[in-house]
């Protein structure tokens, strides 16, 4: 087949493809989306991965958002630039030269030896110094692994990929130095677990709330101590179980609409850049479904999905700026990228605001009791649950949290799909497992609440393609007063990275941890959480922070690619740039994720279903046998890249 790039005409959210740029990154910010942000060294790596690259299939019209994403990309990292670093640093761990010194001076050993040969006074005077070195060792042991770098070595890459290589060297839980700057690494499940649930309350979001505060303002995401408190009590009961019932609809219909943007794109011989199309796909979701918004971005590029974008874009790009100049008011008149971000916020918040009042005004009319699981039927949202219950809040408070959701639940869902989607076209026999589950369990029914029950091989997917790339792959805190991690001490103020890829990697915890294994997930057994694996596995964090959206989350996933497969299969289109990784808040692709959507001929589904009963039938939980699948992979995956 001969493709093209789908040549979408919006401005912003293409971001994500081509550039050279960060475009691409334009955002999740999201929050504890953001997390992986949060301070230069962990923001410089947001811009790692890019390739100058240009793309053989550049969508044709620029934005203005867009422009200002690419204009302030050019000379990134180039690819040979980060292979370099990636050596650099092997060859110093190796050579020891990152550790930081555990052993005393080595001119005191000398000194001791002088001693000993100096009579007995020396003697004694080399005892004693013996003993001080004992002293000294012990005293060391009791210290925190620590390597010190140059930021010059980990910057221009994913951040937690040279946070994975030195987890393999210094351990669970080590401290990174740079300067006077130091950061406390843990890849340890119960440090994690300290941190995020036992002893949460002693640790703050530290720098992510001073990052996120002109988007979020005090919204869930940066909140701490008592706003937090507050806000999260009156939250969280919006996502009752009807709520995400209701839900499940919605998802499907934007799935649906994606899907004919596919089949459009198909009948006209034309690749298409998943990444951007999943990002438009969750923002039209997450709109409806936090405040009854239609975005509709996968038909139209309108000014607010434009501001959203630029909005998103400025909060990853305040991560990684050196110098905070938009603290200084006259720079916000001066720099032309700081009129842009103020003029979308306006935008946005005037758009907000006319929703909360148009809200207030439906509910004001509205006869229906409030009630424990309150819906309305027109307008399901968060928003209507929130006014509704008669929530005492000020409405920026409120326009703070529902911006909150917004990004928390946009690009991190939008990157779940993206990397399912690619971990699947690199693994033909799960994905065709995957399609005999759906057929069986879907038919050509839309997916319904009780479905997500009978998905259990798709879940398990995603449960899978969640550990592999969790979302965001770094969770950021602040100690508020001293504590012991692991059994070292560490001071207030001391910022903290969880390394979620770390956890979720760690070949102590997994076998084949590289691997892309659903059925390392019993179909049988429950959904894999923070708490079934005892913090080896933290999707959406745990302890009073965790996601409130996880539910909502895992089902949308789950909708859209049961409601996807059921209609396509998919593979990387040919000539696709090879699929590399950057970070935002999220994991981005460096170039885009383009692929061949083919509508599926049907016929291939008996087969597969009798396949898929045949592997149950094992109650094996190790890989699935590629050998078994191979035939109807072949057959039913054109193009599909092998392992
Ligand atoms: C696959 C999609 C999602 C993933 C992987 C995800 C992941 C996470 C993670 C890991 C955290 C904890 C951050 C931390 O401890 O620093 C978090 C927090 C949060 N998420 Fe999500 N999330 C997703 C979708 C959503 C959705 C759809 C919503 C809203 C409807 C949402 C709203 C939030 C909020 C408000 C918080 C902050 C909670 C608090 O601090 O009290 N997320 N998310």
């Amino acid at each position: 087949m001969q493709t093209r790039c789908v040549e979408l005409a919006f401005a912003a959210p293409n971001r994500f493809r081509q550039s050279p740029s960060a475009s691409h990154h334009a955002m999740k910010t999201g929050s504890s989306h953001l997390s992986s942000l949060g301070s230069t060294f962990v923001g410089s790596a947001i811009h790692a991965g890019q390739s100058p690259q240009s793309m053989n299939c550049r969508p044709k019209r620029l934005g203005g958002a867009r422009a200002a994403i690419e204009e302030e990309n050019a000379g990134r990292y180039s690819r040979e630039e980060i292979e370099r670093q990636h050596k650099l640093l092997a060859e110093k761990i190796a050579s020891g030269s990152y550790s930081v010194k555990r052993r005393p001076p080595g001119g005191l050993l000398r000194l001791r030896r002088v001693l000993a040969r100096a009579g007995p006074p020396g003697r004694g005077a080399a005892k004693l110094l013996a003993d001080i070195e004992r002293g000294w060792r012990l005293l060391v042991s009791a210290n925190m692994p620590e390597a010190r770098g140059d930021i010059r070595e980990i910057v221009g890459q994913p951040v937690f990929v040279p946070l994975y290589r030195l987890f393999l060297v210094y351990g669970g839980v080590f401290r990174l130095s740079f300067g006077p700057k130091s950061f406390v690494i843990i890849s340890d499940p119960l440090v994690a677990k300290q941190v995020l649930f036992k002893n949460a309350k002693n640790y703050s979001k530290g720098i992510l709330s001073e990052i996120l505060e002109f988007v979020m303002g005090t919204g869930l995401i940066p909140a701490d101590g008592e706003v937090w408190k507050v806000r999260r009590r009156a939250v969280v009961p919006a996502l009752h179980k009807k709520y995400v019932a209701a839900m499940v609809s919605l998802f499907a219909r934007c799935a649906d609409r994606l899907g004919d943007k596919l089949e459009a794109a198909h009948k006209k011989g034309e690749s298409v850049e998943m990444e951007s199309l999943f990002s438009r796909m969750a923002l039209d979701v997450i709109g409806k479904a936090v405040f009854n918004y239609e975005f509709d971005s996968l038909s139209h590029d309108t000014g607010i999905v434009e501001a959203v974008y630029v909005t998103l874009k400025e909060a990853e790009y305040r991560s990684v700026a050196l110098f905070p100049y938009w603290k200084v008011a006259v720079f916000n008149w001066i720099v032309p990228r700081q009129r842009r971000v103020a003029a979308a916020l306006k935008l946005i918040n005037a758009t907000l605001n006319d929703l909360i009042a148009q809200c207030k005004r439906m509910v004001d009319e509205e006869e229906t009791e409030f009630h424990e699981e309150y819906v309305n039927a027109e307008d399901p949202s968060i928003l209507r649950f929130l006014l509704a219950a008669g929530d005492e809040v000020s409405s920026k408070q409120l326009r703070d949290d529902l911006m909150t959701m917004l990004i928390a639940g946009h690009e991190t869902s939008a990157a779940v799909l993206t990397w399912t989607t690619y971990l699947l076209s690199q693994h033909p026999a799960e994905a065709a497992k995957l399609r005999a589950e759906v057929d069986s369990v879907l038919g050509d029914r839309v997916p319904t609440i009780e479905d997500m029950r009978r998905l259990r091989y798709t879940t398990r997917v995603i449960n899978e393609a969640m550990r592999l790339y969790p979302q965001p792959p770094v969770l950021i805190r602040r100690a508020m007063a001293p504590d012991e991690l692991g059994g070292f001490k560490i001071k207030a103020g001391q910022d903290i990275f969880i390394s979620t890829w770390n956890l979720h990697r760690s070949p102590a915890i997994w076998d084949r941890p590289e691997d892309f294994v659903p059925e390392r997930w019993p179909l049988d057994g429950p959904d894999p959480t923070e708490t079934t694996e005892n913090y080896s596995y933290i999707p959406f964090g745990g302890g009073p922070r965790k996601c409130l959206g996880d539910q909502f989350a895992l089902f949308e996933s789950v909708v859209t690619l049961a409601m996807l497969t059921r209609r396509f299969t998919f593979a990387l289109a040919p000539g696709a740039p090879k699929v590399g990784m950057t970070t935002g808040a999220t994991i981005h692709t460096t170039d885009g994720l383009h692929m061949i959507a083919t509508p599926r001929q049907h016929g291939t589904v008996a087969s597969e279903q009798t396949l898929l009963h045949e592997e149950n039938g094992k109650a094996d939980n190790g890989h699935a046998g590629n050998g078994v699948f191979k035939e109807v992979a072949e057959e039913s995956i054109p193009m599909a890249a092998k392992r």
